[in-house]
């Protein structure tokens, strides 16, 4: 069957939103070459047809199968009757990208009714922007074309790793969930700023370029990130106040426990969602 979309997408949420918006503004894909579905909310369809232009086929089996790569972007404790109610009807000739925390390249071959190209794949939310850091690794049926066409895919959004499927979950934990940590500091620093007598506006603004310059400094002079933190810290001064403070507070452990912590949460939704029903 002649692939009518390049894309399909089966799940609507921020990570396919995502997705979509990084494809468009990077040429990637016309709107008209993207397809998405959902299990019920039309009107999130709508909303995202309107903003992208993307196509949302009334048909969803047919958007399914007329596409040459489908995109599976729900959570991982749907995955089991997203697939159950789309597996079937994926044909060889179609590639299957899966961006589901710790659900593995094996579990969703097992539930497909065709031996298709898996691929894993872990972006993060600012795909939307093209700067996503995604990690792929490929299941037991891709090859290397396969492989190569998602790197193509999101290195349109961002910079792309490969890695090997035990990695994943670590990759999930980094920069799955990253952008996440970095909003939370983001936070903290802006109220930081307020309470010690900043308005809002010029709190959030220093906030922000101070993160921009450090994340180019970083980027730009390749400088390790301690030497770049030993350069600003004056002995006796403020940055060197700031950071004791940090440290006593176990700043840097906790934050490696949190990247931890979240690995072996993909690990579990891994566990959780594959260890039921495994079709024979
Ligand atoms: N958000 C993030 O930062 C990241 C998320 N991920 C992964 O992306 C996946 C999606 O996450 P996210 O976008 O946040 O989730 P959301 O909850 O925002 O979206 C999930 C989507 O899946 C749809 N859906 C559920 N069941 C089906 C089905 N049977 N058929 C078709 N569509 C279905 C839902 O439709 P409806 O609304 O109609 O129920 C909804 O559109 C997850 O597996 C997550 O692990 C990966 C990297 C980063
Ligand atoms: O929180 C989650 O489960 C997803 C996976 C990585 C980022 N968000």
């Amino acid at each position: 069957m002649k692939a009518h979309f390049q894309y399909c997408f089966i799940g609507a949420g921020s990570m396919a939103e995502a997705i979509i918006a990084g494809l468009i503004q990077k040429g990637k894909a016309t709107p008209a070459e993207i397809a998405v579905i959902n299990r019920q909310n039309n009107d999130r369809l709508k909303d995202l047809s309107r903003r992208y232009g993307v196509d949302y086929p009334l048909d969803k089996a047919e958007a399914v199968r007329r596409a040459r790569t489908l995109i599976l972007a729900v959570k991982p404790k749907d995955m089991d009757f997203a697939l159950q109610q789309w597996g079937e009807i994926i044909r060889m000739d179609q590639r299957v990208i899966s961006v589901a925390a710790g659900i593995s390249t094996a579990w969703i071959e097992q539930r497909l009714g065709a031996k298709a190209a898996v691929i894993r794949a872990m972006p993060n939310t600012s795909s939307m922007i093209g700067c996503s850091a995604t990690a792929l690794c490929p299941g037991q049926y891709a090859v290397e074309k396969d492989l190569e066409e998602a790197k193509q895919t999101f290195d349109a959004i961002g910079y792309t790793v490969r890695v090997t499927e035990q990695d994943m979950d670590a990759v999930t934990g980094l920069s799955g969930s990253g952008p996440a940590y970095i909003y939370y500091v983001v936070e903290a620093l802006e109220q930081a700023g307020i309470s010690a007598g900043l308005s809002q506006p010029i709190a959030r603004q220093l906030t922000l370029q101070t993160l921009v310059g450090a994340a180019h400094m970083l980027l730009e002079t390749e400088e390790e990130p301690a030497e770049l933190r030993r350069r600003i810290s004056s002995p006796g001064g403020t940055t060197m106040a700031g950071l004791e403070t940090l440290d006593s507070h176990q700043f840097h452990q906790t934050l490696v426990r949190a990247v931890h912590r979240a690995t072996e949460r993909s690990r579990e939704l891994g566990e959780a969602w594959s260890d039921s029903t495994v079709r024979s």
